[in-house]
């Protein structure tokens, strides 16, 4: 089990998301009004997108390594951007209670700079949690391999790590949502974890949840998962509690194996009823096949809130399947690609990048590509 921290009052978040898709979902997030709560920080090596992003505070890292021209779909750019721009980075997340790292793992600048970025929190002593989505299989196996390697790089200094199937979302969606929609649920899910999450973190409830209670659930060893229900009224509770347990962005096949569950719900006002938290409590013991699995239950008060309810799931010590197409590290390094033992070092395989920029596929073009097809475009 993995050492508690001791909460301080006054404690600060820092969220911070790496590469594209990790600053989209800053993005969202800052215009949820989340800045008010805590420190959103943005971080690429791409510097076309950092200017498009509505935060504060932002971090070109890499700077004299890739001019601010994004990684190139290569994860060992993406972590050699990270160590040059260490001590900027270390900096930002100095004075943080928590880190949570959010990125699309299977890039280069989320999936190389994410896990050197929970070493530096670990090193600081620091609890860090990472929030990563994984590939749609069809992005590219390679993607897949590079985002099951960086899952392997960061599980051991993050506290915890949440994975979120773009995968198991189309499944939920259906095949024929465009792949524009099919990233703005997932945004959208990501964005509701995110808000619930620091929600129960920074409000003081009536139970509190507090980051000792967290840390010890998420220290679980396994699969952690997280979901959001919303209700409109107390009588949708129930449903609610269903959504979150069924939220399709999380693999929550396997939850009834769940040897830690927090159940947190955040109400508008202070009149929710014994009948409905013990039952909601309930429900969720009976789906828990350990009797010893332990449940942290909490409830805080937002007159913010935009519905009655919002419950939040974190499960954890989930023994699961493997990840989607998940595959150890050896077999990368058998079929001779790019990960390369647990010292965070990702080989640079140029061969591949060489492949990514003659390919057709939009996603896997490196921005520096995309900026020069625009500009020959121009021409
Ligand atoms: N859910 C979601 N996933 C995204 C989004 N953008 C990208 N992804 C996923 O994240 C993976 C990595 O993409 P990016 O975040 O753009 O890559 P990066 O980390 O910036 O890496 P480089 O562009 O190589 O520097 C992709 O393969 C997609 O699966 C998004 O807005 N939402």
């Amino acid at each position: 089990m993995k050492e508690l921290l001791t909460s301080r009052p006054g404690l600060l978040i820092t969220v911070i998301g790496v590469g594209g898709c990790g600053c989209n979902t800053i993005n969202m997030l800052h215009e949820n009004n989340l800045s008010s709560m805590v420190n959103l920080i943005a971080v690429n090596t791409d510097l076309a997108v950092l200017n498009h992003s509505t935060v504060e505070s932002k971090i070109l890292i890499g700077q004299n390594l890739t001019n601010g021209y994004g990684a190139g779909a290569d994860p060992a750019i993406g972590l050699k951007a990270a160590e040059e721009s260490e001590e900027v980075l270390k900096a930002a997340i100095e004075d943080s209670d928590i880190v949570i790292i959010t990125a699309g793992f299977g890039g280069g600048t989320g999936t190389g700079a994410s896990p050197f970025i929970a070493k530096l929190a670990r090193d600081l002593d620091i609890n860090c949690l990472a929030v990563v989505t994984l590939p749609f299989g069809s992005e590219s196996k390679m993607r897949m391999d590079y985002a099951t390697a960086g899952i392997e790089l960061i599980k051991e200094p993050a506290q915890a790590y949440i994975t979120l199937s773009n995968d198991l979302l189309l499944k939920g969606l259906g095949e024929n949502i465009g792949l524009f929609s099919a990233f703005k649920q997932s945004n959208d899910v990501l964005n509701n974890l995110l808000t619930a999450l620091v929600q129960m973190l920074t409000q003081t409830g009536h139970m509190n949840v507090d980051i000792n209670d967290f840390a010890r659930i998420l220290s679980f060893e396994g699969e952690s998962v997280l979901g959001v229900g919303k209700a409109e009224t107390e009588e949708d509770a129930f449903a609610a509690l269903e959504q979150a347990l069924n939220n399709p962005l999380v693999s929550a096949e396997n939850i009834d194996s769940a040897q830690g569950i927090i159940i947190h719900i955040c109400c508008k006002k202070d009149d929710i009823k014994l009948s409905t938290y013990d039952g909601l409590v309930n429900n969720v013991r009976k789906k828990l096949k350990h009797d010893s699995a332990l449940i942290v239950a909490g409830v805080s008060l937002d007159p913010e809130l935009t519905t009655e309810l919002t419950i939040l799931i974190i499960a954890s010590g989930i023994s699961t399947k493997a990840l989607p197409n998940q595959k150890s590290p050896t077999a990368l390094n058998e079929l001779g690609e790019s990960y390369v033992g647990d010292d965070l070092s990702f080989i640079s395989d140029h061969e591949h990048l060489e492949f990514l920029t003659n390919s057709p596929s939009f996603t896997d073009i490196p921005a520096i590509v995309r900026k020069l097809q625009r500009l020959n475009q121009s021409i």
